[in-house]
């Protein structure tokens, strides 16, 4: 089976889109480019594939907004112009997307937004939510609230982390070049185009190391590293010109367009491995017989109604271990719900947490996406 057929295969998708192709190059939104992109994403999302899309280019349209020629070295001016410029972003993307009788959904992250682990599964669980109700979520950094992503200008970095959080089956990128080359396209025009590599490579260091185009900020440096990133989660990314005609449904017919960077694992198996590897325990639930088996055997969630008590201080989004009645751990995962409100909802059906708490955030105690056996 060729590589490019799992392109093809994607269930879910993350789309990342530039800001030098999104403002066609620092002159304004670029209105039709952006229809025929969404054209192509709600083909996308009539075949069933669930798609987010990761937008930059507030920055460019905030300093077209305001009538400035040069990007503001100052960090407060970057993001004022991001501030404006967003409202810019989002009307389009809304308009475009209404065409197609879609609504789409602003969402704004920081990266500390993805490595604090409440905030993790709640950005997890709204953007799931998003998807469900056939949302086409856009997401773009908080500007407002942070300065390091500006300063670097790394979306490549959030496309990957949201890929992650989503556990999407592919990344794609879409830039001013058709791909990543064996060296800077600007400044070598004889660089070939490289169509398929292991994201892990060491060669396409040497090749990315060329620097960013004008307005984007990361250049091929970022875009490999994002790539790697969403490959932790088995991934593929696929970098690839945004503006060859048809560019994503030609990827989705599985033409060997772009760059197509593979991951090492399955999507599954590396999953397992980064909550293995990460996360200490801050906790332990003691679960009953019938939910040791379920978990062991049916590979299923656990619900509150299995656990039987529940041991030491931990917040939403931590990592637990799951002991059965003889104390033997048999699995570990991030919990939904704080220490105290486990030991509330322990052994109850998932139907009477609204009325012991007040509100259910999840059916779940720990859903089995967050969860390895051990
Ligand atoms: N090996 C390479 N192959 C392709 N492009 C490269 C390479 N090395 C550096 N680049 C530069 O990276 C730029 C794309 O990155 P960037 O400007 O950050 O775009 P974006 O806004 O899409 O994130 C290209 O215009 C190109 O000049
Ligand atoms: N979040 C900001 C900066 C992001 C940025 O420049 O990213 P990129 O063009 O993808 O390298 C914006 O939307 O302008």
């Amino acid at each position: 089976m060729s590589e490019r057929e799992q392109v093809r295969r994607a269930r879910r998708l993350v789309i990342k889109i530039g800001s030098a192709l999104l403002t066609n190059d620092g002159r304004g939104l670029d209105v039709p480019a952006l229809a025929r992109w969404v054209d192509q994403i709600a083909d996308l999302i009539r075949e069933g594939v669930e798609v987010v899309v990761v937008s930059s280019g507030s920055v460019a349209e905030g300093m077209t907004r305001l009538g400035w020629s040069r990007r503001p070295e100052h960090l407060h001016e970057l993001q004022a112009a991001a501030a404006v410029g967003q409202m810019g972003l989002v009307q389009t993307w809304e308009a475009q997307f209404r065409r197609h009788d879609r609504n789409a959904a602003q969402v704004l992250l920081t990266h500390d937004d993805l490595s604090d682990r409440k905030r993790y599964l709640n950005a997890r669980s709204t953007l799931r939510t998003l998807l469900d109700f056939g949302v086409i979520p856009i997401v773009n950094e908080n500007d407002t609230v942070v300065t390091d992503e500006i300063r670097f200008g790394d979306n490549d970095t959030l496309g990957a982390l949201v890929a992650n959080l989503i556990e999407a089956d592919g990344l794609i990128i879409l830039t001013d070049q058709d791909g990543l080359f064996d060296s800077d396209p600007r400044k070598h025009p004889d660089a070939r185009l490289v169509t398929e590599r292991r994201a892990g490579d060491p060669e396409l260091d040497i090749m990315a190391g060329g620097g960013a185009g004008a307005l984007g900020r990361g250049g091929m440096q970022t875009k490999l590293r994002a790539a790697r990133l969403a490959a932790r989660s088995g991934a593929f990314t696929v970098i690839v010109g945004g503006r060859l005609d048809q560019a994503i449904s030609r990827l989705r017919e599985g033409e060997e367009i772009g760059t197509l960077l593979l991951p090492e694992q399955g999507r599954i198996a590396a999953r397992k491995q980064w909550l293995a590897s990460h996360l200490q325990t801050r906790g332990r639930v003691t679960i009953d017989a019938g939910a040791v088996q379920v978990l062991c055997r049916g590979g299923r969630s656990l619900l509150p109604v299995g656990v039987k008590g529940v041991a030491g201080q931990f917040r939403r989004g931590e990592m637990v271990s799951c002991v059965d009645e003889s104390g033997q751990e048999v699995a570990r995962g991030l919990i939904n719900y704080d220490s105290d409100e486990a030991r509330a909802i322990a052994g109850r059906s998932s139907d009477r947490i609204t009325d012991v708490l007040g509100y259910v955030s999840d059916e779940e105690m720990i859903h089995r996406d967050n969860m390895v056996l051990v």
